[in-house]
C-alpha cells in the first residue's frame, strides 16, 4: 500500500523520527545525498549544475547536494534567495559545509547548464511566489535546461496539487519517504515530470501514528478485496450485476457497460430496457440477458428477485424524472447501486433527496462516477472550485452523500464517506474517447455483483480500466476495452 503523505504529515514523520533518534541533519544528509544521486545520473563529471536554494530546508537539501556533486567532479555554481546569515537550523549547518561562492542568482548562471537543481521552496511553501522568487522561476522555466525538482517543483503546493502563482516546471522531482497528493494530482503531476521517492531514514513504523488517509490507487490497496471464482463455484456465486438501459436508439452505452461488468467477472448480467427496445438490445447481445421494465414498476418487478445483488443505472437512460424515479426503486432494498451519468443528473435540482435515499439504507454500497461537469451539477460547483483539492472536493462530496465518489479525469479519485481516498496514476490519455465512461460503470458494478466492498470494488475498476487502456495507446476506442480486460486481469490474478 502506497500512502501519500499531505504537507503537514509530512512534517509529522520528520518530527516523529527525529523523536526516534534520527536527527534532522542526518535526514537533511541523506535527502541532499538523494537528490546529488539523481542529479549525478542526468551529467558527467566536468558538466555544470546550476543550484538554487531557498531561505529554509528545501535550500539546505540543496546546500547538501552541491557540496556531494563537487565532490563528484561536478562544476557546481550555487545561489541563495535571501542571505547566509538568515539560514537557521540544519539549513544553516550545512551551508557551513559548502566551501565554495554563495552568489546571487543571477541569469547567466544557467547558460549551458547540464542540470538546474531547483531548492527554492519545499514543503514550507507558504504563498504565492512574487518579487525575485518569481523572477528567478521565470528564468529557469524560460532557460529550457533539464531541471531537477527537490521535494516539488518550487511554486507547487504537495498537499494540493495545485500552484497559486508562478511554478517551476520540472524535468524530474526526487520526493522523500513517500510522495505527496500534489505529485499525482493535476497539474501538479505534469510539472512534476519523472517523480522518484528517496528514503531518507524514516521508518515505516511512524505511519503506525500518522495514519494516512490518501493513497495511490494500486493493487497493493485492494488486491486482497477482489474475488476470484472458486473451484467449486457456479455463475450464481459469481453474482448479478442489472445494467439498467433506456430506449433502442441509446442502447450502446447501457451494452458498453453490461459487457464490461460480465468481463470483470459478474456471473450473470442482464439488461432491463423497455418492451419496444428489447429487439434492438437483442440484435447486439448474446451472454448478456435481457429483461423488459417499461417503468419504475416494470424495473422493481425485476428487482424481486433478489439475486440482482448490484445494479447500474445512468448510461444512455436520459435526464429527467422517469430516471430519477427508476433510481429511487433501485436504492430501495440492500443491493450495490452505481449511479452514473444521466441518473447523477437527474438529481441536479434535488441533491438531497438522493443523499436522503442513500442515507436510508446503512451498510449497502452506493458508489457515484461524476465526470467533472456532472460533479458540479449534483454537488454543486463551489465543491469542486471551494475545495483546496481536488482530493478535497471528491472527500466532500462521498461524506455529504454517503456513497463512493469516483470524481473522473486523467487524476481521477476515489473517496469514501470515511475520508479513505486514493488518487489514480495507472491511465491513459487515449482513455479520453465516447463510451469508455460507460465501461468503467460496469467494471465497478462486475466488481459490486461478486461482493467487492463499494471503495475496493471502484479503485480496482479505475485501475482495470487505466491499465486496459494503457495496453491498446493510439487508436483505442472504447469497445477494445472488453477486449483488453482478460490481460489485465490475469496479471492481477497472477499476483503481478
Ligand atoms: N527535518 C525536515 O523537516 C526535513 C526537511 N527536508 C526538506 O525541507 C523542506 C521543507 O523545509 P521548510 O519547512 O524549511 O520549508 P521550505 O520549503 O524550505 O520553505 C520555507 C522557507 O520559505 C519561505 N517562504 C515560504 N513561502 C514563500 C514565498 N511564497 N515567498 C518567499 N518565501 C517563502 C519561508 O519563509 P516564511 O514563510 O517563514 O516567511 C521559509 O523561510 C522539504 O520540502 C524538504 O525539501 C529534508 O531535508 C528532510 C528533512
Ligand atoms: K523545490
Amino acid at each position: 500500500m502506497i500512502e501519500l503523505l499531505t504537507t503537514q504529515e509530512m512534517g509529522q514523520a520528520d518530527r516523529l523520527a527525529i523523536e526516534g533518534g534520527t536527527s534532522g541533519l542526518q535526514l537533511m544528509e541523506a535527502a541532499g545525498g538523494a537528490v546529488a544521486e539523481r542529479a549525478m545520473r542526468r551529467t558527467a563529471p566536468g558538466d555544470r549544475v546550476a543550484i538554487l536554494c531557498g531561505p529554509g530546508n528545501n535550500g539546505g537539501d540543496g546546500f547538501v547536494a552541491a557540496r556531494r556533486l563537487v565532490e563528484a567532479g561536478r562544476q557546481v555554481r550555487l545561489a541563495l534567495l535571501g542571505s547566509r546569515e538568515g539560514l537557521r537550523g540544519d539549513a544553516a549547518t550545512v551551508a557551513g559545509l559548502w566551501e565554495g561562492p554563495v552568489e546571487r542568482f543571477s541569469v547567466d548562471m544557467l547558460d549551458g547548464v547540464g542540470l538546474v537543481v531547483d531548492a527554492l521552496f519545499g514543503a514550507g511553501l507558504a504563498r504565492p511566489l512574487d518579487g525575485e522568487a518569481a523572477s528567478i522561476v521565470a528564468a529557469v522555466n524560460e532557460a529550457g535546461r533539464p531541471v531537477l525538482a527537490v521535494d516539488v517543483p518550487s511554486g507547487l503546493d504537495g498537499t494540493t496539487g495545485r500552484a497559486q502563482g508562478p511554478v517551476v516546471r520540472a524535468t524530474e522531482t526526487i520526493t522523500f519517504f513517500r510522495r505527496k497528493p500534489g505529485h499525482l494530482l493535476l497539474p501538479g503531476r505534469s510539472l512534476c515530470g519523472e517523480v522518484s521517492v528517496a528514503e531518507i531514514g524514516i521508518s515505516q513504523g511512524v505511519l503506525g501514528a500518522i495514519l494516512p488517509q490518501a493513497f495511490v490507487n494500486e493493487p497493493a490497496l485492494w488486491r486482497s478485496a477482489l474475488a476470484w471464482p472458486q473451484p467449486d463455484g457456479h455463475k450464481y456465486s459469481r453474482g448479478h450485476a442489472l445494467v439498467v438501459g433506456g430506449e433502442g436508439w441509446k442502447s450502446g452505452a447501457p451494452r458498453l457497460a453490461a459487457g464490461a461488468a460480465l468481463r470483470a467477472g459478474a456471473g450473470l448480467v442482464t439488461i432491463a430496457a423497455p418492451f419496444r427496445a428489447l429487439p434492438i438490445y437483442a440484435s447486439q447481445l448474446t451472454a448478456v440477458m435481457l429483461a423488459e421494465a417499461n417503468n419504475p414498476d416494470g424495473l422493481g418487478d425485476v428487482l424481486a428477485d433478489e439475486r440482482k445483488n448490484a445494479v447500474l443505472l445512468g448510461p444512455g437512460l436520459g435526464v429527467g424524472a422517469g430516471t430519477a424515479a427508476m433510481v429511487k426503486v433501485a436504492l430501495c432494498g440492500r443491493r450495490a447501486i452505481v449511479l452514473d451519468a444521466d441518473a447523477l443528473t437527474s438529481f441536479e435540482a434535488r441533491r438531497e433527496d438522493l443523499f436522503a435515499m442513500i442515507a436510508a439504507e446503512a451498510g449497502r454500497d452506493v458508489v457515484l462516477t461524476p465526470h467533472e461537469g456532472e460533479f458540479a451539477r449534483l454537488f454543486g460547483k463551489e465543491t469542486l472550485t471551494e475545495a483546496p483539492s481536488k482530493l478535497e472536493a471528491a472527500r466532500a462530496a462521498a461524506r455529504a452523500s454517503g456513497a463512493i465518489v469516483v470524481l473522473k479525469g486523467s487524476d481521477t479519485v476515489v473517496a469514501g464517506p470515511d475520508g479513505r481516498a486514493a488518487v489514480n496514476e495507472m491511465s491513459s490519455p487515449f482513455l479520453a474517447t465516447a463510451g469508455t465512461g460507460d465501461v468503467l460503470a460496469g467494471i465497478i458494478v462486475g466488481q459490486l455483483a461478486q461482493g467487492v466492498a463499494g471503495f475496493e470494488a471502484a479503485a480496482s475498476a479505475v485501475w482495470i480500466h487505466g491499465a486496459a487502456a494503457a495496453r491498446r495507446g493510439p487508436g483505442l476506442i472504447s469497445e477494445d476495452l472488453q477486449a483488453l480486460m482478460p490481460g489485465v486481469l490475469a496479471g492481477l490474478a497472477a499476483g503481478v
